[in-house]
């Protein structure tokens, strides 16, 4: 049981906002319990019955933490209509908690699904749900909003792992570039991000996300990480940093798919990747997995089909993905007070004041600057 739930009452049975009977405890995070919910005011059968809602305590966090996590929602807002994110249907809160209704997944996440090697030597699976990622990631890029924490336990799937959502935007951000160096999940995280190989400069965040999105990729073809974290303290790091063939030679992957790989693992975050390149490349690609041919030619451990090589995989090990981000400090988003939000009875605090306020006109603003001064102005 995680410390958000051995903290909160148990809400099993409860009804929020009327409408949203809670039947099931799905999970929980660090920050929350998610109930599986009925939506009353829907027929039985109908796919917008089932809802799941996040409930997150107030108590204890400070008016930063707060904001915080109203900026998650905000932000998450913004993208939630894009069919592979998840939706957001409503937020709420009264004095104690806030109340997060989302759509209900009853796929589990991706971490289950590759645990389970659902996409291993599954060509069309596996394309077809990377590829809907990387759109989801492309959205929010659009949208001038970075996720900063990609990783299979923030992506939600459905049951047979062909749809997947993005969801879990707690450290989503709207700055292109920022300097705060550690937070995310090291596993997922770019070299610029650990500070160390790039002289602690500020790192592109949208750069970060293709990063990470590579490793998803490696978790979903083989079952394995590349590496725990990509610093050349990391044996396996340093192996693929002195070696080009180092994820040829270790995991049985295509020839094609490491050239992609290569492509996103650029150490320059200004050579790695776009989005649309990595997309096509998927798309055109043959096969992510080593021909029988190719695996008779090859002399390497991957050869021998050892699924023990590369890093095993580890759930949650996210010790950055912290409320306490100093960004809220220097935050351009002016997102962190809705108003009337805070207290009184539970109520809709959300769509209206945080969807269509604040944060869009802030990133429509951004958008027609960028548009007439080029990107990176800011
Ligand atoms: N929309 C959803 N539909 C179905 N299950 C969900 C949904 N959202 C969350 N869950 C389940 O609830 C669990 C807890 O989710 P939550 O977002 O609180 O935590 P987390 O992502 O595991 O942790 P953290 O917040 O610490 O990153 C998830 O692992 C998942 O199994």
């Amino acid at each position: 049981m995680s410390a958000a739930a051995a903290s909160l009452p148990d809400f099993m049975g409860c009804t929020i906002e009327k409408y949203y009977k809670l039947i099931e405890v799905l999970g929980s995070g660090s920050f929350g319990v998610v109930y599986k919910a009925i939506d009353t005011r829907e027929e039985a059968g109908s796919p917008a019955r089932h809802r799941a809602v996040k409930i997150i305590q107030k108590a204890g966090r400070t008016p930063k933490e707060l904001g915080v996590i109203r900026r998650e929602v905000a932000l998450h807002s913004v993208v939630s209509d894009h069919p592979n994110i998840i939706t957001i249907h409503d937020a709420l809160d009264d004095d104690d908690y806030f109340y997060i209704i989302l759509d209900f997944c009853p796929g589990g996440d991706l971490f289950y699904h590759v645990t389970e090697e659902a996409y291993m030597n599954n060509d069309e699976l596996l394309r077809g749900a990377f590829v809907s990622l990387v759109d989801a990631v492309q959205y929010c890029h659009d949208h001038k909003i970075a996720h900063r924490d990609l990783k299979p336990e923030n992506v939600l799937a459905s049951k047979d792992g062909s749809k997947v959502f993005l969801a879990d935007f707690g450290l989503a951000t709207v700055k292109r570039m920022i300097d705060e160096h550690g937070s995310g999940t090291a596993l997922y995280m770019a070299p610029e991000c650990h500070g160390k190989l790039s002289g602690d400069k500020p790192y592109c965040t949208r750069s970060a996300d293709i990063w990470a999105l590579g490793v998803i990729l490696v978790n979903m073809m083989t079952g394995r990480n590349p590496w725990e974290k990509a610093s050349m303290k990391d044996e396996f790091f340093a192996q693929f940093m002195n070696d080009p063939d180092y994820l040829y030679d270790t995991f049985a992957l295509s020839r094609g798919v490491c050239n992609i790989l290569a492509g996103i693992f650029a150490l320059n975050p200004l050579q790695r990747t776009s989005l649309c390149e990595l997309r096509e490349a998927v798309m055109n690609l043959d096969t992510f997995f080593r021909s029988d041919t190719e695996t008779d030619e090859s002399s390497t451990t991957a050869a021998s089909g050892e699924s023990t090589v590369g890093v095993p995989l580890s759930p949650g090990l996210s010790p950055d993905n912290s409320l306490s981000s100093d960004e809220e400090d220097e935050d351009e988003s002016p997102l962190a007070t809705p108003e009337g939000s805070i207290s009184g009875q539970p109520k809709n605090i959300g769509m209206v004041d945080w969807k269509v306020g604040s944060t869009a006109e802030l990133l429509m603003a951004r958008h027609r600057l960028e548009e007439q001064f080029g990107a990176g102005f800011y």
